[in-house]
């Protein structure tokens, strides 16, 4: 069923095909979903008359089931054997997608064996089409997702946090999530006191304690379907200064969250988002974009970000996850899961969004 919508879409496109490595897309269009394929080679080739063929190594002879295959031993060359899935699929010239996450020694190894004459062209434009517009049981997922966060988060308030290791809340977060969904959807970040002041930052032995603001940001999978959450809390009364940012932050958030409409272009959501942090003075400690689209993978369209040109449409998923992050101090991120639902936005994610002082 997507692989026939996909065709129809590549055919209107003025595409030939499209080759696909394991991945968010590989995953969309097949349903397989291919524990650890490494190194190993894996293909799916897909033309535009509707024609599909998979190639893959012969450690999953026994995983998959109804699907047109050609397997490879460990020992064979995978690619004189792609080379004749591409002929017979008329495939070895033309303008062809390929997946932009594919490894390049792959991708080189194709090229080299003989396939020269076509044209590779990033596959991500045309998925990320299909992809942004979510069906009603990948909302299911997404929903079923954003309620394991909320209740991760509701029991670690219950936690005895203070003393605790940075990585050893990630840790527990994670082993948490894990118990309850299908897995995480990325690395917990946990961030307190200046670390606070940066997005990314990576869990590490610094103790929590008293007077910390912490940054909790994770989320879950089901169905291979992530969630993505982030709560600020302070362990203790926290400085002045940072309880006036969290008040910045949460209404730039509300804003925005209030400005998502069917109709309105991804960047507006970003604007007042950025408006409202840029008005309180922060502007310049705002570093990163208001969200991103939440599906199969982490971070995926509709961007909300100053460039989005994206118009919102029923279905659509993403976060909205402003932050003001001050050097040396720290720093406070708010965000939620936001699905486009009758022309509105509507929170898949509802833990309590405001300050929790523990
Ligand atoms: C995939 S790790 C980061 C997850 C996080 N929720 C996130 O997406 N962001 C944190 C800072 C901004 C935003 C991002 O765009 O990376």
């Amino acid at each position: 069923m997507r692989i026939e919508k996909f065709v129809s879409l590549i055919r209107e496109r003025g595409f030939e095909g499209a080759l696909i490595s394991p991945g968010a897309n590989f995953y969309y269009l097949t349903g397989l979903n291919l524990h650890e394929v490494g190194e190993r080679p894996t293909f799916l080739v897909v033309n535009a008359d509707g024609n599909y063929h998979l190639l893959a190594p012969s450690l999953y002879e026994n995983a998959i089931e109804d699907f047109p295959v050609t397997f490879w031993r460990d020992g064979e060359n995978p690619y004189h054997k792609l080379a004749l899935i591409l002929g017979e699929l008329e495939l070895s010239g033309g303008k062809l997608l390929v997946e932009d996450t594919m490894r390049a020694d792959w991708l080189l190894n194709i090229l080299r064996t003989g396939n020269r004459a076509f044209e590779p062209y990033p596959l991500s434009p045309v998925m990320g089409e299909l992809r942004m517009r979510k069906e009603p049981d990948e909302i299911e997922a997404m929903e079923q997702a954003a309620k394991v966060v909320d209740r991760v988060f509701e029991e670690v308030l219950s936690w005895d946090i203070p003393g605790m290791r940075e990585k050893e809340l990630a840790l527990k977060i994670e082993l948490r999530i894990r118990e309850l969904s299908d897995g995480i959807s990325f690395e917990p970040i946990v961030a307190s006191g200046e670390n606070a002041a940066n997005p990314h930052h990576t869990p590490g032995d610094r103790r929590i304690r008293k007077g910390d603001i912490v940054i909790l940001d994770y989320g879950a999978k089901v169905r291979g379907y992530c969630s993505d959450i982030t709560r600020t809390i302070a362990v203790g009364q926290p400085d002045e200064k940072l309880v006036e940012i969290y008040d910045v932050v949460k209404e730039a958030q509300e804003n925005a969250y209030r400005a998502v409409r069917e109709g309105v272009k991804a960047k507006e959501v970003d604007r007042s988002a950025r408006e409202t942090i840029a008005k309180a003075g922060y502007g310049e400690y705002f570093t990163h974009r208001t969200g991103h689209g939440l599906g199969l993978e982490i971070h995926e369209e509709p961007y909300i970000s100053p460039e989005g040109e994206v118009t919102l449409e029923d279905g659509m998923t993403f976060t909205i996850e402003p932050g003001i992050y001050i050097p040396g101090v720290g720093g406070v991120r708010i965000e939620d899961d936001v699905l486009v639902d009758r022309g509105r936005g509507k929170r898949l994610t509802r833990a309590k969004g405001e300050l929790v002082v523990l």
